[in-house]
């Protein structure tokens, strides 16, 4: 990678307040590398040019870094431990991005398609990342549970939360990125659901919209289901 690609990430994540330490960087660096020499044959991104990925992918998912890290906290969560699906993961946005920057963070990255779960898979290894893995599956099918279910470009808050549902702990919150802020599709939420913070974000050299739908299974869902605190 370029030592302006090394800069520009720099840059972003000075902009962002956040503090990785070289290796972290590196990682990423390795990753948009990855994605970036990988693309044509794993069909997993539309975005091209490594300076727009640098900005479209690394930035705006380590946007939200600073949001988890403070409702991991808020949740008595340490970080270490905390368990966080990506759904829908695609290359591995943000999921990939999320166990670099987080590495007590356990990351699991699903998505349907086998060749994207490989690709996963593949960066975890080449990259040494421990903490994250890829797992060719329909979100629907999982059987363990997470306390964080997060999705980016994925589907509606309503079909997101319908089918990620059962995965998600009875304390669990989902994290849901979107760009502007999805009135109508919030507003389609079932009952169980509900919408306790919406965080708009800022990313480094993007002029869109961004934010998060922070979101929790409403007191009676959890009653109704016998879910207890993790
Ligand atoms: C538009 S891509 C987004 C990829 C990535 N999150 C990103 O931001 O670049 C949506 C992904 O969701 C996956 N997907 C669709 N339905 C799914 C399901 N039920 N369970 C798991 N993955 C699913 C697709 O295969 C696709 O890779």
């Amino acid at each position: 990678m370029s030592a302006s690609l090394a800069d520009a990430l720099h840059e972003g994540l000075t902009a962002l307040g956040l503090a990785l330490d070289a290796g972290q960087q590196a990682a990423l660096l390795a990753y948009l590398d990855w994605l970036a020499r990988w693309n044509r044959v794993y069909n997993l991104t539309a975005v091209r040019d490594p300076r727009e990925m640098l900005t479209h992918h690394l930035l705006d998912s380590l946007a939200v870094v600073a949001p988890l890290r403070r409702q991991l906290a808020a949740m008595g969560q340490s970080q270490g431990g905390a368990r966080l699906l990506d759904v829908g993961s695609g290359g591995g946005l943000p999921g990939v991005v999320l166990a670099i920057a987080c590495p007590d963070v356990q990351v699991s990255c699903v998505d349907t398609v086998a060749k994207k779960a490989l690709f996963v898979q593949q960066v975890a290894a080449a990259l040494r990342l421990p903490n994250v893995r890829g797992v060719h599956a329909r979100v629907e099918r999982l059987t363990e549970t997470f306390d964080v279910v997060t999705s980016r470009a994925f589907a509606s808050l309503a079909d997101f939360v319908h089918w990620s549902g059962a995965v998600l702990a009875p304390q669990g919150v989902w994290m849901a990125m979107k760009g502007k802020v999805p009135h109508e599709e919030m507003a389609a939420l079932p009952p169980a659901v509900s919408v306790f913070h919406v965080e708009p974000l800022t990313v480094p050299g993007l002029e869109a919209q961004r934010c998060i739908v922070w979101m929790r299974k409403a007191a009676h869902a959890v009653a109704d289901a016998g879910g207890e605190s993790t």
